[in-house]
């Protein structure tokens, strides 16, 4: 398994394939309240909704990457093990659970080219109802997982505390909104794609905006790409050692009435000689309880009044299964859901919007 830390032992991402060019953020300037950097993360937030976020120099972000380089290990294991073991942990209506490798489908209506298990985070904090099977080689390693969300847990509250002073909204709103000691269909999600044939190409994970607030994502080999706004052209992140990639889901764009952005991105073969890897990624999706509203947070002097809402006074869980009943009648939800950076109108096959995260 390549490293998180550096690149010398993983296969070069190549210099000649259209990379995006995303800001990197220093979590540690963040913290300490450094005001460039702070206008740095909003701004972005608002363009694309993607950022790389530094860890080396941060508190506890060396044992965060630490942390999720075991986390790979422990998936690895899982994913390397036989098929018919897995397939005991299915996925539940939650989405979470094990999803097989062609689970869902892609632009063309072909299975898809890559297996997730999504561990929830109540189990893992013993919150709600635990009535979840959990595949054993993630049960074992309970204390280390815990340990990696409750450091990508904090690591999303210091972008919340931002983002609440930039929208003008009173201290602690996002904060208090994703508070651990709530029940949440938040998630740790491990994802799995095999080399693929290379006669036979496809996207691994197709086009998707997250449904959640905010995700803390780490892979170490390329494949994700990006739909820059007002672009038809997807552009590779290019992994940096040592960051995170981090991004915005759709219920900040509803908060903030589009103020800030929920990206398109997706996932297809590992370009140049990073092709014949296995590709393992970790995302920690953030969402808020099911009950939460999606109604535009009517505060400060940032957020627009003025206008509807995209979706209507509707709970989070509700707006969860609506996008999901869109996406099976063929909706194209994603074009008025993307926040600020969109003025086109993004020409993309429904079939290719699906509720992932
Ligand atoms: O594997 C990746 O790099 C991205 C995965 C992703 O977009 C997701 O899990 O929602
Ligand atoms: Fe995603």
């Amino acid at each position: 398994m390549p490293s998180i830390n550096s690149s010398s032992d993983t296969p070069a991402f190549p210099g000649d394939v259209p990379t995006i060019d995303l800001p990197r953020i220093d979590l540690k300037k963040l913290s300490s309240g450094d005001k460039a950097e702070s206008n740095a993360l909003f701004k972005t937030c608002t363009e694309t909704g993607f950022f790389l976020l530094d860890l080396k120099v941060a508190d506890g972000g060396n044992d965060l990457l630490k942390e999720v380089e075991d986390a790979f290990q422990v998936s690895k294991s899982f994913f390397t093990s036989p098929e018919e073991d897995k397939c005991k942990f299915p996925l539940l209506p939650s989405n979470l659970g094990y999803k097989q490798m062609g689970g869902t489908k892609i632009e063309d209506g072909s299975p898809d080219r890559c297996e997730i298990y999504g561990f929830p985070q109540d189990d893992l904090l013993g919150l709600g109802e635990s009535n979840n099977r959990i595949p054993p080689v993630f049960d074992s390693n309970r204390a280390l997982l815990i340990s990696c969300l409750r450091r990508m847990h904090s690591v999303a509250e210091t972008i919340c505390r931002h983002l609440d002073a930039h929208l003008d909204l009173p201290r602690d709103t996002f904060e208090a909104i994703h508070s651990l000691d709530k029940a949440s269909p938040s998630s740790m999600r491990f994802l799995h794609m095999p080399p693929q044939e290379p006669s036979n190409l496809k996207t691994s994970l197709m086009g998707h905006t997250d449904n959640g607030s905010i995700t803390v994502l780490f892979n170490i080999i390329g494949g994700l790409q990006i739909l820059p706004p007002h672009s038809c052209e997807w552009k590779y992140v290019r992994p940096k050692p040592g960051c995170a990639i981090i991004n915005l889901g759709d219920t900040m764009v509803q908060w903030s009435g589009g103020v800030l952005r929920s990206n398109m991105h997706r996932v297809v073969p590992p370009p140049g000689a990073q092709a014949a890897s296995d590709r393992y990624s970790l995302a920690y999706v953030l969402k808020p309880p099911k009950e939460q509203s999606m109604s535009r947070l009517k505060m400060g002097r940032v957020i627009p009044q003025e206008e509807e809402d995209f979706v209507g006074d509707c709970t989070y869980g509700e707006f969860h299964s609506k996008k999901a009943a869109g996406v099976r009648e063929g909706k194209n939800l994603a074009d008025n859901q993307e926040g600020k950076g969109t003025n086109v109108k993004i020409q993309i096959d429904p079939q290719q919007l699906v509720s992932v995260a």
